[in-house]
């Protein structure tokens, strides 16, 4: 078991990783002050449930714990305000007060609208991670909860840390190749924003991660955790610092909403909008070498590099104008500056970015 702590004063939590963690859940729990009289709610997806929701029961009622369920449809449509509704009422049905814990087993969709809830609910009672995708590596630390608006994705949110994180690896191996792929865009984000050589060895380990091997995919979970709990931990509310982890979250987000959220997984979308950044950066004067790896590194992970062309090009424009990265009538831009470090460029005009868009799709 491996654990690593997310730094941030009387807000600081771990993140523990390892295999058959879920059936000690009971005593993680009480090891952080969640007790038997503490009832709980647990939110999870009609994915998930079958596979992982008897037993969490289980081990939780054969350690004492009254739980409420909410089970939620799978997919990115259930972070709504209407799913998030029907997760209050079942909190307030259920009689959670404000010693509650809110229980997100799940990826990155039950995270953050159980997130949501937790930090709404009664104005904010306690909340814990229990991540079961590779994509949750990211989603479920550093504590951004949100719901999405038609219009615009993650619209409506909070940020609200978790008591911990309880990461059972064992849970990933039931996950489809299509969430497996998607869940490594964000692990590589973390070697291309940070780390050169984690990068490089996601390169060299593909064929393994991929099988979910699970040494190496132990490893790259905790070195992704890694990153971005240093990240968190110097600039937890995105006052500077934490900007770096919407590297291709510009256009992707973009790509989301335009696809209706649904199209596209959130790995898929942000794979094309690094592309679109190492695009940009490239047209930038950077090192042509910064976009031939980074699509070096997708592809070999089966990740999509180009923008199917049925995508509207003004349409991805006016969903970009409404994410939380257009500020001051300017677009935050992540920049690749070279494999492993990048830059916060705010200068990029509409039609540079109109311009990488068609290239995207050209690519196709
Ligand atoms: N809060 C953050 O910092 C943050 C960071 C990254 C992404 N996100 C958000 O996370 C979401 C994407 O998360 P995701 O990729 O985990 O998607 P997800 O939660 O939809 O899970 C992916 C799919 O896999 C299924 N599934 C989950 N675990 C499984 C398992 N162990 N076995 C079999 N099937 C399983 C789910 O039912 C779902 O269909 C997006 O909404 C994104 O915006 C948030
Ligand atoms: O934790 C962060 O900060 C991130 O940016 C991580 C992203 O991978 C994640 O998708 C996040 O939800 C995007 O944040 P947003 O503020 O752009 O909605
Ligand atoms: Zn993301």
């Amino acid at each position: 078991m491996r654990t690593l702590m997310v730094e941030l004063g009387e807000r600081s939590y771990p993140i523990y990783i390892g295999s058959g963690l879920l059936n000690d859940l009971g005593s993680y729990l009480q090891k952080h002050g969640i007790t038997t009289k503490n009832s709980l709610l647990l939110v999870t997806d009609d994915n998930i449930a079958p596979l992982y929701l008897e037993k969490t029961l289980h081990t939780l009622q054969q350690s004492g714990y009254r739980v409420v369920t909410s089970i939620v449809n799978a997919g990115e449509k259930a972070k709504s305000l209407s799913v998030f509704e029907n997760v209050m009422t079942a909190a307030i049905e259920g009689g959670l007060d404000r010693n509650s814990a809110v229980l997100a087993l799940g990826g990155g969709v039950v995270g953050d609208l159980a997130g949501f809830v937790a930090a709404s609910y009664m104005r904010g009672i306690r909340f814990v991670q229990i991540p079961t995708t590779i994509l949750a590596h990211d989603s479920s630390v550093g504590g951004k909860v949100a719901v999405n608006h038609p219009l615009a994705k993650n619209m409506i949110g909070a940020f609200h840390q978790p008591v911990m994180v309880l990461y059972d690896v064992d849970t990933l191996q039931t996950l489809p190749m299509r969430e497996v792929k998607a869940g490594y865009s964000e692990m590589i984000k973390h070697g291309l924003i940070w780390d050169e050589a984690f990068a490089e060895w996601c390169l060299n380990q593909a064929e393994s991660l991929l099988a979910l091997n699970r040494e190496d995919l132990a490893y790259g979970l905790e070195r992704g955790c890694a990153i971005k709990a240093a990240v968190v931990s110097e600039d937890e509310r995105e006052n500077g610092l934490r900007a770096i982890l919407n590297l291709g979250h510009t256009i992707g987000h973009a790509i989301e909403a335009v696809g209706g959220y649904g199209e596209f997984l959130h790995g898929e979308a942000i794979s094309i909008g690094m592309m679109g950044s190492a695009l940009l950066a490239v047209k930038r004067g950077r090192d042509q070498s910064i976009y031939t790896r980074t699509k070096q590194l997708f592809g070999r992970f089966g990740l999509p590099t180009s923008l199917p062309k049925h995508l509207d090009t003004e349409a991805l424009i006016h969903a970009l104008l409404h994410d939380k990265k257009f500020k001051d009538n300017k677009i935050v831009f992540v920049l690749p500056v070279a494999i492993g470090k990048v830059d916060i460029v705010t200068d990029i005009t509409l039609d540079e970015v109109r311009e990488v868009i068609e290239q995207l799709k050209e690519e196709a």
